[in-house]
Formats: structure tokens, C-alpha cells, sequence
């Protein structure tokens, strides 16, 4: 764990199109503070928060559990859906309720969707499989398993094949049992930072929120990149991109909430999580 607190604030930025619209207009060369971009997928994010390398990142929402002593959580943004999602994706050759009882490949770059999948297996769907991490290739996943776990654009090119398998939206599934809304990501602060660099953090937190908003206004710059980089079309992109949601208001957290209660009775997260969340004000009432 790295002890030294540089000045420059490391930020992780989630390489898949999901978080595209927090990070679009995110310009750090346009900001007052010193801020240098890490672009990788959410394992190696939640990897380098958890061990201090990043000050600031966009992580799962499970890895964020994992280390909450150590986190607070930036106001207002999250990769959140309320039903389907589309890019969390478990493709299967049988139907669902026989691929949970055989073997089941997991993503290794995911944290929140593979202990989501635990969760609905595990308490909804009674199944008992047995689970290995894999790279996310599909053909290479279903030569050695029963079903596939994707996530990110990973899922969301699989699911643009004819490949024949059962696909299920882990995002609809969870609606479907719990009537709650699921948050894959949330952005995160370390505390050490928060407090020896309260106003990067806050500058950092308002060009966070204006990215979103100004991306949200207007999604075709994002939509065009999206096609040009990844394939599809403009008609699914701009689908993806509205039915995403971008906050973390109380009907996100109760959803997170519940997933993480989950998590916790089924051993998979050590202790119960209270979601705390940074504001300008706590960091104030903290310094006095
Ligand atoms: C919506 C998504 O959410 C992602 C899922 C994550 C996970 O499972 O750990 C992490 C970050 C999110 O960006 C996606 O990848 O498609």
C-alpha cells in the first residue's frame, strides 16, 4: 500500500462505453489541479483504489463494499439500471434454470456483476454451479463451461452475434426477484485524499456532475464515438445510453442497499455496509 499522497490525483476512469457520458466532457487538462486519467476495466480499477494507487475512480459498487473503511462515495453518479441493462449478460446454452445447476465462467473483469450473479443463483434461482474465472472470450468460456458471464462491451458485442445461446439481463433479473434498481458502478474518493485534498476532490466532483449533465443534454457526440469504436448502430446506442442511469439518489441506494444485504448474508461481503458519501460540507464540519 503506497503511503505517499502525491499532489497529482490519480483518477480512474472506466474503460467501457457505460461510463462514457460521467467521463465524455471529463477534461483534466481544463482543470485548476493537477489530475492524471487512468483508463482500465473495473477489476484492475477496483484493484489499484484498494491498494491506494488511485485517489479517485470509478469502481464496482462491490469492490467499493470491499474497501468502504477506506472510501466515500462522490455524490450523485453511479452506473446504475431499473430492469434490464443489456451489457450484464450471462449467455447459456441450456435455459437458465438448467445452466445454474452446471458450470458457470465468470468474467475476470468484473467484481459487482459476478457476485450479482452468486446472489440470483444462489437465493432466487436455488441452483448450485460451479463457478471459474475466465477471460471475457466467449467461444473460449462455453468450450469449458455451461454458461458465460460478460460484462461491458465485452456483453454487449456477444450479444450482437447470432451465436444461438439463452441470454439473461442480469439488470432485469434482479428487477424481475427484488423490484429494485441494481448500481454496477459508483465513483469513489479515498478518505486520505478527501482530506488532505479537499478542494481537487471538489473540483474534480463538480467536473464529474457537468460532464454528466452536458452529456446527457446531448448524446449524439457520444452515440457517433460509440459507433465508430465499438460497431452498432445509432438507433441501440442511443437506447444504451438513455437507459442507463447516471444517479445515486435514494432509489439507487436502496437498491445497492439490498444487494450488498445479500451479499453480506451470503458471506460474500465480510461485514454490513453503510453507504457514506462525500460532500463539502462534511470535509468542513471534518477540518474544524
Ligand atoms: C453496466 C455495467 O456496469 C459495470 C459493471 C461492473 C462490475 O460488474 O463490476 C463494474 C463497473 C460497471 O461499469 C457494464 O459493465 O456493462
Amino acid at each position: 500500500m503506497e503511503t505517499v499522497i502525491s499532489r497529482t490525483t490519480r483518477v480512474g476512469k472506466i474503460k467501457y462505453t457505460n461510463a462514457w457520458p460521467v467521463f465524455h466532457s471529463f477534461n483534466p487538462e481544463l482543470l485548476q489541479h493537477s489530475v492524471e486519467l487512468v483508463s482500465e476495466v473495473p477489476a484492475l480499477l477496483n484493484r489499484r483504489m484498494l491498494e491506494g494507487s488511485l485517489e479517485v475512480s470509478a469502481m464496482s459498487s462491490f469492490a467499493y463494499a470491499q474497501g468502504s473503511d477506506h472510501f466515500m462515495l462522490l455524490p450523485d453518479l453511479s452506473v446504475s439500471a431499473d430492469g434490464a441493462v443489456q451489457s450484464i449478460l450471462l449467455f447459456s446454452r441450456e435455459p437458465l434454470e438448467k445452466a445454474v445447476n452446471g458450470t458457470i465462467a465468470l468474467t475476470n473483469t468484473s467484481a459487482t456483476s459476478v457476485n450479482l450473479l452468486k446472489i440470483l443463483v444462489e437465493k432466487y434461482l436455488k441452483g448450485k454451479p460451479e463457478y471459474f474465472t475466465s477471460e471475457p472470450d466467449l467461444t473460449e468460456m462455453l468450450q469449458r463451461a455451461d454458461a458465460g458471464l460478460l460484462i461491458g462491451d465485452h456483453a454487449i458485442k456477444a450479444s450482437w452475434e447470432n451465436n444461438g445461446y439463452y441470454v439473461t439481463d442480469l439488470g432485469q433479473l434482479w428487477k424481475e426477484w427484488t423490484g429494485h434498481s441494481m448500481t454496477f458502478a459508483v465513483w469513489a474518493v479515498r478518505r486520505e485524499a478527501a482530506l488532505s485534498n479537499p478542494e481537487a476532490i471538489s473540483e474534480i466532483v463538480h467536473a464529474f456532475h457537468s460532464s454528466k449533465e452536458r452529456s446527457l443534454k446531448r448524446l449524439t457526440p457520444l452515440i457517433d464515438h460509440a459507433v465508430r469504436e465499438i460497431g452498432g448502430s445509432e438507433h441501440y446506442w442511443h437506447g444504451y445510453f438513455s437507459n442507463l442511469c447516471y444517479d445515486f439518489g435514494m432509489r439507487q441506494q436502496q437498491g445497492l442497499e439490498l444487494y450488498f444485504k445479500y451479499a453480506y448474508e451470503l458471506g460474500l461481503l465480510k461485514h454490513e455496509i453503510k453507504l457514506q458519501i462525500w460532500s463539502d460540507n462534511t470535509l468542513t464540519r471534518v477540518k474544524e
